[in-house]
């Protein structure tokens, strides 16, 4: 199974790594190649030429910019013909994607989080066969966790996970922050930051506690704990969550009526 990555920026050279390294053969492309070439350590071919790149692989992905998208499938049209094509464009729908190509097409929300294989995969398709879902499903096993979805809900995926670890990052560069100002030294801050929104968000995913009940669990009464949700509270943090992915939710909205 060859596999061609095309825009190995950020997430596409994460994903290109993340695949090497579960023995798919990989071609990874990029107008800079200089920038990735140490993909070449995991295996990963590294090009600046996606139109051999398609034409070579069984399956490619997309991770350019949504801006680049019409451009690059222009590029590829022929090559990608029939063959299964990855999306992970913010905003851009199936739609969209299939105006521009013969391809069987996925559009994909991956994050970040697939550097350490924690990622969360959604995607939506109605062109696949159930053998090819398989194959796109192990695909994203590559990366994490995965679920098929409605198209609908892939802006709102858009931005809630696709974009959560920025929310997550600033979180916990406010605790480490925060366990300067009482006094930790910073390696013990990170740690106790990091270790602590990992240990709960575990705590979510093998047990059925409401995150509210974990909150009653942990806030003793008369405790700690209670001063530090007051001023939570107080700050309006969870409207601040909100509003941030309900803002990240309409930008993906958005993106593809910009580039139509
Ligand atoms: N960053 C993230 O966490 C996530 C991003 N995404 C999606 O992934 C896509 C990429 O985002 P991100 O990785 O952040 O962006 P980057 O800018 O880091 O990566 C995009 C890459 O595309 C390359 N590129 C641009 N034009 C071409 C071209 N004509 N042919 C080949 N490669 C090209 C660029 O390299 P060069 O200039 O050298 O060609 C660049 O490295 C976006 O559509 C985004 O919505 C999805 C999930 C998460
Ligand atoms: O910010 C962005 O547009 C991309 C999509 C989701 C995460 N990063």
């Amino acid at each position: 199974m060859r596999i061609a990555v095309i825009g190995a920026g950020t997430i596409g050279s994460a994903v290109a790594k993340a695949l090497a390294e579960e023995g798919y053969e990989v071609v990874a492309t990029r107008r800079k190649t200089s920038k990735v070439m140490w993909l070449e350590d995991y295996g990963v071919e590294v090009s600046n030429d996606n139109k051999a790149a398609a034409e070579k692989a069984d399956i490619v992905i997309l991770a350019v910019k949504p801006n680049k998208v019409k451009k690059v499938l222009e590029e590829v049209k022929p090559a990608v013909e029939g063959k299964i094509l990855i999306s992970f464009a913010a905003g851009l729908s199936l739609n969209f994607l299939k105006r521009l190509t013969g391809a069987k097409i996925v559009r994909a929300m991956s994050n970040i989080a697939v550097l350490v294989k924690e990622s969360f995969t959604a995607y939506t398709t109605d062109d696949l066969d159930k053998e090819e879902i398989e194959l796109v499903e192990r695909i994203f096993g590559a990366f994490g966790k995965c679920i098929r979805v409605e198209e609908e809900y892939m802006d709102a995926i858009t931005g809630l996970s696709g974009s959560g670890p920025a929310y997550a990052s600033v979180f916990l560069e406010a605790l480490i922050y925060s366990g300067l100002k009482v006094g930790l030294p910073r390696d013990i801050a990170r740690l106790a930051a990091a270790q602590t929104l990992l240990g709960t968000a575990k705590l979510l995913l093998e047990t059925d506690f409401h995150p509210a009940q974990v909150r009653e669990m942990v806030t003793t009464p008369g405790g700690t704990t209670i001063d530090g949700i007051f001023e939570l509270e107080d700050s309006r943090f969870r409207t601040a969550i909100m509003k941030a992915v309900e803002a990240a939710t309409k930008k993906s909205k958005i993106l593809s009526l910009e580039i139509k």
